[in-house]
């Protein structure tokens, strides 16, 4: 189970160009792909998921190239939740399920048993019965995990699963995601850090439609180590000072003051300590930086 991607680029009919020669593969388990707003992480997963031809590369996915003559064969092995999916607000859940299992083609004599199977995966089964405009944010988002995993994919491709979560709703998301992760590759976007120290045991950042970085969250926090400060000071200005200089990730009030946590590349010249390299801060180094 994999997808090869190989020097794909993507340019809008505007002229825009919202992928630049990217190349990846992703195996099985979990990859995130993170970047900010226009990254071009959508564009690339709406690519893998047939939706959208892309102006140049290749693609294989599962060995098959992704060309319209194979786009059926293609979408068999894949379950995508877009961004936005908005589910038929008067249909129940299971009803949904049942509607989008039929257009797409599941067998009549397997719809239930995947449905149930997906309703239990996802934490819905007590609520199968609601209508969706009556489903909080968090219950939709798994009505979308359910309807991308009703056709027993191979791959999954996730948009942003925990976008507008609380917390709580988060973790459950990520330990679907992290549990789906050991049957089929998932490959999900996400600007929130902490769901992929949570899930993935892969990383892909985009910056400005390029790949930033590409490996594992350990070998990501191993190469940018040594490149986090903190340091106390007493007033705001301080705080502006250091920003001049460097990349400020955190700031913290504290009896003593204001502690100050920032990264930077170079030994920097005002009083700091070391600290701990968080993934955080590996990410803001990596767009900051480009490439390392
Ligand atoms: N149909 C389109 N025509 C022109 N430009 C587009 C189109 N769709 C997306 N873009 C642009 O391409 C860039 C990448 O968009 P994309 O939606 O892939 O980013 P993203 O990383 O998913 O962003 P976000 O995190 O905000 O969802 C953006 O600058 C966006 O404005």
């Amino acid at each position: 189970m994999s997808i090869l991607i190989n020097q794909v680029s993507q340019i809008y009919k505007n002229g825009y160009k919202a992928l630049d020669n990217v190349s990846m593969e992703i195996g099985n388990g979990v990859c995130g792909l993170l970047g900010h707003n226009g990254a071009g992480k959508t564009t690339l997963m709406r690519i893998i998921s047939t939706l959208l031809i892309p102006t140049e590369g290749s693609i294989e996915i599962c060995d098959i190239p992704l060309k319209q003559k194979n786009y059926d064969d293609i979408r068999r092995l894949i379950g995508y939740l877009p961004q936005e999916l908005e589910p038929y607000k008067e249909l129940t859940v299971k009803e949904t399920l049942e509607y989008l299992g039929r257009i797409s083609g599941i067998p009549k004599t397997q719809i239930n048993e995947r449905i149930e199977f997906v309703l239990e995966k996802t934490n819905l089964v007590e609520h199968y019965n609601k209508k969706n405009k009556q489903l909080s944010g968090g219950m939709k988002r798994r009505v979308g995990l359910a309807q991308a995993m009703l056709n027993n994919p191979k791959i999954l491709i996730i948009d942003e699963p925990t976008s507008g979560l609380d917390p709580e709703e988060r973790i459950k998301i990520r330990n679907m995601l992290s549990e789906l992760g050991e049957h089929c590759s998932v490959l999900f976007s996400t600007h929130v850090v902490e769901d992929l120290a949570a899930t993935s045991n892969s990383l892909c950042i985009l910056t400005k439609g390029k790949v930033n970085y590409l490996g594992t969250v350990q070998d990501l926090l191993h190469t940018t180590q040594e490149l986090s400060y903190e340091t106390t000071v007493k007033s705001e200005g301080e705080v502006q000072l250091i920003a001049s200089d460097y990349q400020i990730v955190n700031k913290i009030h504290t009896l003593d003051g204001i502690r100050v946590q920032f990264v930077s590349r170079k030994q920097p010249s005002i009083p700091c300590i070391s600290r701990e390299t968080t993934l955080e801060d590996a990410y803001i180094i990596v767009n900051k930086y480009e490439r390392l």
